[in-house]
């Protein structure tokens, strides 16, 4: 049986909307859950980076444009995006602590929206990230990346795993599978 839900599809498809209604959804039924997910940040029109949000209303920087010449130096970035590691850890990583200490009415579900490039330059993510989809008082409600270029390590790895449960989520069905996801969640809890 899955112990694990991932989303995943094609960005901008509607996967953090999905994991923000099945949020809701499992909050009011009284599951406890925490975690975070990602939101793009615009002005003026223009996308300029990407906020990390926790489910307690935390919101820190993830990344955000960067000049070309601060661009060509920095080490963590991805197309014109600097992500800012430390910004990141600070948000995401207390939130993933005590993932073992699951509750009377069944294990913890933590979000983790999203594993994925920008999020994967860091080690400390990596390994909290490994220990959740291990700990026994956890069930994770994730998204990932479609398979594009360079394979990510972790990512093969979520996909490789028995006991995960992926979701590809598309135009056609993204407003139909708000319950099912819903529901395998409920189930992996047990
Ligand atoms: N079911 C839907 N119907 C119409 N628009 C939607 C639907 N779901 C999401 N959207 C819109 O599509 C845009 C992208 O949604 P969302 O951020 O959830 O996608 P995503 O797959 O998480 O993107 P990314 O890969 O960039 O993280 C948002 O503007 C959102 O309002």
């Amino acid at each position: 049986m899955a112990k694990h839900v991932f989303l995943t599809g094609p960005p901008g498809i509607g996967k953090t909307t999905l994991i923000k209604k099945a949020t809701e959804a499992l909050k009011s039924s009284g599951v406890p859950i925490d975690g975070f997910y990602t939101e793009e940040v615009r002005e003026g029109g223009r996308r300029i980076g990407f906020d990390v949000v926790t489910l307690s209303g935390r919101r820190g920087t993830l990344s955000r444009l960067g000049s070309d010449s601060s661009t060509a130096r920095c080490e963590y970035r991805v197309g014109q995006y600097i992500v800012d590691l430390v910004s990141f850890e600070h948000l995401v990583l207390p939130v993933l602590r005590n993932v073992d200490l699951g509750s009377d009415t069944g294990k913890k579900v933590h979000v983790i929206d999203e594993v994925g490039k920008m999020e994967l330059f860091s080690q400390s993510f990596i390994q909290a990230v490994r220990q959740t989809l291990t700990a026994s008082g956890t069930t994770i409600l994730g998204t990932i990346p479609i398979p594009k270029g360079k394979p990510l390590g972790l990512v093969e790895e979520i996909r490789s795993r028995k006991d995960i449960k992926v979701f590809n989520v598309t135009k056609e069905n993204r407003d139909n599978i708000l319950q099912d996801i819903v529901t395998t969640v409920q189930n992996c809890r047990k």
